[in-house]
């Protein structure tokens, strides 16, 4: 009686075998998606809802989670109703590979910049992504781009300008520089340098342009929040949703800025006579036949993915070496002592002669993975079985690129320590540490198309260390750097994308 009084009255009138029916309906179909993958390990709510990925986004902690559940459970742990984790660089591998039958998850939907139009990242039709892979890759490839090492380099100059101009510090008069910030200003001066022939000019006005940086934290969260809850992905991901949601965004701020500077970058491109002359990634892209529309997409694509990926590891790589005076002390005797002119590009000959400049560099990628996002794959529809286990068709799998980068039998045991020496070894298992660290990248079909832009191999150094060595040479040539406070050397937070900030330091100049 006290139960039937307290039930919704449709459960106590007529209606009562519809909502039978439809409870019995809930739990067959929480019973089934439970049944699919029960004989793969995994946290117990995470078999029963995708609450428990929500709940490790929300937490910042995600990439974190994700490898200690590899750790506990083994790879190809269960971590939501319909999705598997693993940090197995042959299923990584098997995944992506050019005549793999995966694909990708809906969670690359999530990925679109602007409404209505798919860019590379977030194409799910996989025909279609071939197909604008192709007419961008040479662009990206920095073969078609003049003077490349020089746009890279009027960048650099113009960092080291700024710490002189306004940030050096003495006993008696702190100025902090917030590295972080100016790291981000650089990538996204160079990468604007790159695509347009023009940098937008963060680190000449020293500002937060179009307040991007100060926005980025929660607009990372509620993209990586939504890919976290299948259901609503497919809604925000409908073309409806992101024109309202376009509606509702100030093309001034945030975002939404970086997406109103790039389009009108890319209108003013296709007004001149000959939008295709200029050699450079914008001017390449048009050579191969992209439209106006598809260009401004994959121009805000490569402006994001370009400069916050590289902006993080230049940020970490930083952090790890302050911290570390023995790695600092090393590092500056080796640049020191080598004879290149602050903010030059080093020659093939000379890079042999920075080992330790590269172990270094290897590592700050090894240790804090420069993005850490699951970019999950689908497995086909008749299914796979991957060491003996069957996996359904349209399970997805994440990744866990800390899984991949902590593996003892390749790294060794001292995994969580940032050790560059490790590098320095004979050639059998550096290859094997190189192949594992090669992951950051993502593999095959599906690779970073920034990757020969920010890491290309000329045979023994790469760009990205070129980039990188650049930077980090000029840097640590001209400044002392200190950590101003040291039991929170900096703010960071992980959306698959990093949030880091408020990495002050004080500057001092050595020459
Ligand atoms: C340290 C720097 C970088 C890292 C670690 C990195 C990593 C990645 C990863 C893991 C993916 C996705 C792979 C997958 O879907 O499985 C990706 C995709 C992509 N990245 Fe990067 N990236 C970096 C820098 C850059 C730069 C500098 C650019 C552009 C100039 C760039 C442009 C792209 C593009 C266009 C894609 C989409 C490729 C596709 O969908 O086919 N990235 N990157």
């Amino acid at each position: 009686m006290l139960l039937e009084s307290s039930l919704p009255s449709a459960l106590v009138d007529g209606q009562r075998p519809v909502w039978l029916l439809l409870l019995a309906a809930i739990i067959y179909w929480q019973w089934r998606s439970y049944r699919q993958l029960s004989h793969f390990k995994g946290p117990f709510w995470a078999r029963f809802t995708n609450l428990w990925m929500y709940q490790k986004v929300s937490g910042k902690t995600q990439y974190r989670d994700l490898y200690n559940v590899i750790l506990q459970y083994g790879d190809l742990a269960r971590i939501a109703p319909n999705q598997l984790v693993t940090g197995d660089i042959d299923m990584l591998h098997r995944m992506s590979a050019a005549r793999s039958n995966y694909t990708r998850s809906q969670i690359y939907a999530g990925n679109t910049l602007m409404p209505e139009t798919h860019n590379t990242f977030s194409m799910v039709d996989e025909p279609a992504h071939t197909k604008r892979r192709a007419v961008i890759a040479a662009g990206y490839t920095g073969k078609e781009t003049e003077e490349l090492e020089s746009k890279v380099n009027q960048q650099i100059a113009q960092f080291l300008n700024l710490i002189r101009t306004k940030y050096i510090s003495t006993d008696t008069d702190v100025r902090p520089l917030d590295l972080a910030r100016k790291c981000g200003y650089f990538t996204l001066d160079t990468i604007t340098n790159l695509s347009f022939s023009s940098p937008w000019g963060f680190l000449v006005e020293d500002k937060d342009l179009g307040n991007w940086f100060a926005l980025v934290g929660w607009q990372f969260k509620i993209v990586t929040t939504m890919q976290s809850i299948p259901w609503l992905l497919n809604i925000v991901t409908t073309p409806w949703a992101g024109r309202l949601m376009a509606k509702f965004q100030d093309p001034s701020r945030g975002a939404a800025s970086l997406v109103a500077r790039t389009t009108q970058n890319v209108q003013a491109r296709f007004a001149t006579k000959n939008p295709g002359e200029k050699m450079d990634m914008m001017g390449s892209f048009i050579r191969h036949g992209i439209t106006e529309t598809e260009a401004a997409s994959e121009a805000i694509l490569a402006v994001i993915a370009g400069s916050d990926t590289t902006a993080s590891a230049i940020r970490s790589t930083l952090l790890y070496i302050l911290t570390n005076p023995r790695v600092y002390r090393k590092l500056q005797d080796e640049i020191d002592a080598t004879a290149v002119p602050s903010g030059s590009i080093i020659s093939d000959a000379q890079s042999k002669t920075l080992p330790y400049l590269q172990a270094v560099i290897r590592e700050g990628a090894r240790i804090v993975p420069p993005t850490a996002a699951t970019f999950a794959k689908v497995a086909p529809k008749g299914g796979d079985t991957v060491n003996g286990r069957f996996i359904p068709g349209g399970t997805q799998i994440c990744i866990s690129i800390l899984a991949v980068l902590r593996e003892k039998q390749v790294f060794g045991e001292d995994v969580e320590m940032f050790r560059p020496e490790r590098w320095i070894t004979d050639a059998e298992r550096f290859k094997g540490m190189e192949k594992n660290l090669n992951m950051i990248w993502g593999y095959g079909r599906y690779q970073c198309l920034g990757k020969d832009l920010a890491w290309m191999e000329l045979r023994f150094i790469s760009r990205y260390v070129l980039f990188f060595t650049c930077l980090l040479i000029s840097l640590l040539k001209n400044f002392d750097f200190q950590i101003i406070n040291p039991s929170h050397p900096w703010k960071s937070e992980n959306y698959g994308l990093w949030l880091q900030k408020n990495m002050f330091v004080k500057a001092t100049l050595r020459r």
